[in-house]
């Protein structure tokens, strides 16, 4: 099956090499081609270029794009997208002055939504999932990372990440197969009953959880929730090391509230990515800058919650990888959609369009190790794509904020 793609007004985001993770000044740049074609055979890009040298391709479908602009689809590194039930009354309290720390001391927002899960069945779960992994691919996510971790026993544990495993296998409900990697997140909260027990819940995630999760192959990688009254620094390095004995890599939760000194830690420890950075301190900073550990920046979370921005340019001029993610969770971030998460890189944290495209797309494919398939158009990739209505140039994506301006979203070479 092959398909052309002509007249295209900019085809942004066009790289030979593309494999390259992008910091400093690499991130203002955003190669693109103007009148440009595409070609994709069996789901894969062949080959691109402008119109100006074009030579017929044989292709069974021909798309003329004039006055459409063509993008590498976003890839989200970072959800929580299986859960059960959202968390309105939170979101009230919140409104009448409590703060995300309180109601989760109080035994609300974790505990709340893993109390809720237990209750659901494999099959319930799945379902709602299913729908609203539609609905972020239908908002151009075309690859994305989703979390365990309102579980917080063994079987709830493993009942998600079977639910993701399952996703991956069946993708949308018009059967478009999405990447999806699945994450490990037995130590996002202590639950109610091991509240004393501190270790035995530890053990329970090491020497329960994770040799059946080893066993049943369930996950890619292992996360932590390294916070106060979460996870110590310790913890969180005891628990990744017993996640890289079944060869998962980390991806963890860090500086969200509280610098705890986690960031070098998971630096030091090899961690593909540390994710929230809403409060950094100057060792952070030292100690991601040139590191391969990606720095992955969640600003619907800050929105929603009302937090500080993670210092994302800043992190940038100390050449540190910088990603952005959605976070899609019902406690923090009702909202899978990376268009507006574009946006309020943009406006919230000063980023430029093309910085804040570079980290949905290129840097945050090499947060998901989906360098080489995704984040770029690059001959051997695939052509996961977003078509955009017909706007002037990228700029207009954040700035319409909250709007629709993707026309069509391609998976794997085939209109969604
Ligand atoms: N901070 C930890 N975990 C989630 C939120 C969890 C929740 O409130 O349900 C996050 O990334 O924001
Ligand atoms: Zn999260």
């Amino acid at each position: 099956m092959s398909t052309l793609f002509t007249n295209i007004k900019e085809l942004i985001q066009v790289r030979e090499h593309g494999k390259d993770l992008l910091r400093g000044k690499q991130m203002d740049e955003l190669p693109s081609i103007k009148n440009a074609f595409l070609w994709i055979e069996d789901g894969l890009i062949k080959d691109y270029g402008s119109m100006d040298e074009f030579h017929p391709h044989p292709a069974e479908e021909v798309y003329d794009c004039t006055g459409k602009i063509i993008t590498p689809g976003y890839v989200d590194s970072h959800t929580h997208l299986v859960f059960a039930g959202t968390r309105e009354k939170e979101f009230e309290d919140r409104i009448h002055g409590l703060t995300y720390e309180e109601i989760a001391v109080r035994g609300g927002g974790i505990l709340n939504s893993a109390a809720a899960l237990g209750k659901m069945t494999e099959d319930e779960l799945f379902e709602q999932a299913r729908l609203r992994l539609d609905e972020v691919v239908a908002q151009g996510t075309t690859a994305i990372e989703i979390k365990s971790g309102y579980g917080l026993s063994v079987e709830s544990e493993l009942k998600i990440l079977r639910v993701v495993s399952r996703l991956r296998e069946s993708g949308t409900t018009t059967h478009h197969i999405i990447p999806i990697k699945r994450t490990f997140l037995g130590a996002h909260a202590f639950p109610e009953k091991y509240k004393n027990d501190r270790e035995g819940y530890i053990k329970l995630i090491i020497h329960e959880m994770l040799p059946k999760i080893g066993e049943e192959k369930l996950a890619d990688y292992i996360d932590v929730f390294c916070e106060t009254n979460y996870f110590t620094v310790d913890e969180m390095l005891r628990i990744i090391e017993a996640g890289s004995a079944y060869g998962l890599k980390a991806k963890v939760h860090v500086n969200q509230f509280t610098s705890l000194g986690a960031i070098d830690a998971a630096v030091k420890a090899g961690a593909v990515s540390v994710d929230h950075l809403e409060v950094m301190e100057s060792t952070d900073f030292m100690a991601l800058s040139k590191a391969k550990t990606i720095a992955t920046a969640l600003p619907s979370c800050s929105f929603f919650l009302g937090l500080d921005y993670a210092p994302v340019n800043e992190m940038i001029d100390r050449d540190i990888a910088v990603s952005l993610a959605s976070d899609y969770n019902p406690g923090s971030t009702p909202s899978g959609n990376l268009n507006f998460v574009f946006s309020l890189a943009c406006i919230k944290m000063k980023m430029t369009p093309q910085r804040a495209f570079n980290a949905l797309t290129v840097n945050a494919a090499h947060a998901l190790e989906m360098q080489d398939e995704l984040g770029s158009i690059t001959k051997g990739k695939r052509a996961n794509l977003l078509i955009f209505k017909n706007i002037e140039s990228i700029a207009a994506v954040p700035y319409n904020f909250g709007q629709v301006v993707i026309d069509q979203v391609v998976i794997d070479g085939v209109f969604i």
